[in-house]
């Protein structure tokens, strides 16, 4: 049987993302690289791979010296489907009344909460990065508020999971689009997986530039989970889309960046609801101006 070599150290956070970039172009023909958090109140990541060639024992030791890691720990795995292996390996999320979980925890659902099956494929959203749990649990609180969104736009939809959250709280319809022809694939399978494809479309578009996004007052609520950069260039795209009076929720933006989006986003016509900061990430609820 073909193995593949398991490497796998503990970091701290400020050093994690860069090591595992640099294992990435030190150990020869890697799979996968992963950097997770541990979460036990340490602040303490787990950086580790899959690799097809053993690694040459002194450079790792020189890598973890350089990062201030730990000691590399080695050991040979059969080959695997490595996707699917981390797919397994996600616990289910609890955001408010929702809870995300993968195919393997059907049988963990709890009674009452709005259940998300995702299976994440090579598309983000699976709830567990602070991005998309801030705009869950944001979608949340407009909920317990009272409010009804008949149409909803989620730009940069990835698995759906936001798309799908909203039409599982409000009849009306979902627009969900996304500029990779990869994720619109996971989007749509997901859909279908919930039985929400009738309810969703997806598209693959470039923020608003698509005919079923494209339009004044169209939406009562636009998520758009992206980069400050495309945050800040649909800002007035945005202001177009939205009705009055209704809502934006915002994220992918880091926490120190939250000041300018907010900033822009007044000039283009919105107030600002809400803001969570989770890690190092921010959701922003708006509404827009009447
Ligand atoms: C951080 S993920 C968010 C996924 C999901 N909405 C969530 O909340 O977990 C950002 C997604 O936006 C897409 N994206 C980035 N720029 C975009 C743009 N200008 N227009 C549409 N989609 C975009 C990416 O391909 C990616 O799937």
């Amino acid at each position: 049987m073909t193995t593949w070599t398991a490497l796998t150290t503990v970091s701290g956070k400020a050093q994690a993302e860069a090591l595992g970039e640099a294992l990435e172009q030190v150990v020869p023909e890697p799979v996968g690289v992963g950097v997770f958090e541990i979460e036990d109140g340490r602040d303490l990541w787990e950086v580790g791979g899959y690799f097809t060639e053993a690694p040459d024992a002194v450079s790792l030791a020189l890598l973890a010296a350089a990062w201030s890691a730990g000691e590399f720990v080695v050991s040979e795995v059969p080959e695997t489907d490595w996707v699917a292996h981390v797919r397994r390996e996600l616990s289910p999320v609890e955001a408010g009344r929702f809870f995300v979980y993968g195919a393997h925890d059907a049988d963990k659902v709890p009674e009452g909460r709005i259940a998300l099956r995702i299976e994440a494929a090579m598309a983000f959203g699976t709830g567990h990065h602070g991005t998309t749990l801030g705009c869950l649990r944001a979608l949340d609180r407009l909920v317990t508020e009272g409010l009804v969104a008949d149409r909803v736009a989620d730009i940069g939809c990835g698995t759906a999971v936001l798309a799908m959250a909203a039409a599982s709280v409000w009849p009306g319809q979902v627009v969900a689009s996304d500029i990779d022809a990869v994720a619109v694939d996971v989007a749509r399978a997901n859909l279908e997986a919930n039985g929400l494809e009738t309810r969703v479309t997806c598209v693959e578009a470039a923020g608003f530039g698509h005919p079923m996004l494209d339009g004044e007052a169209r939406f009562d609520l636009v998520f758009a989970n992206i980069l400050k950069g495309p945050l800040l260039m649909l800002a007035e795209d945005m202001a177009r889309a939205v009705s009055p009076g209704g809502h934006a929720i915002l994220s992918g933006l880091l926490t120190d960046q939250a000041e300018e989006i907010l900033e822009h986003y007044r000039r283009a016509g919105f107030n600002t609801v809400h803001r969570e900061d989770i890690v190092d990430w921010t959701t922003l609820t708006l509404s827009r101006i009447r």
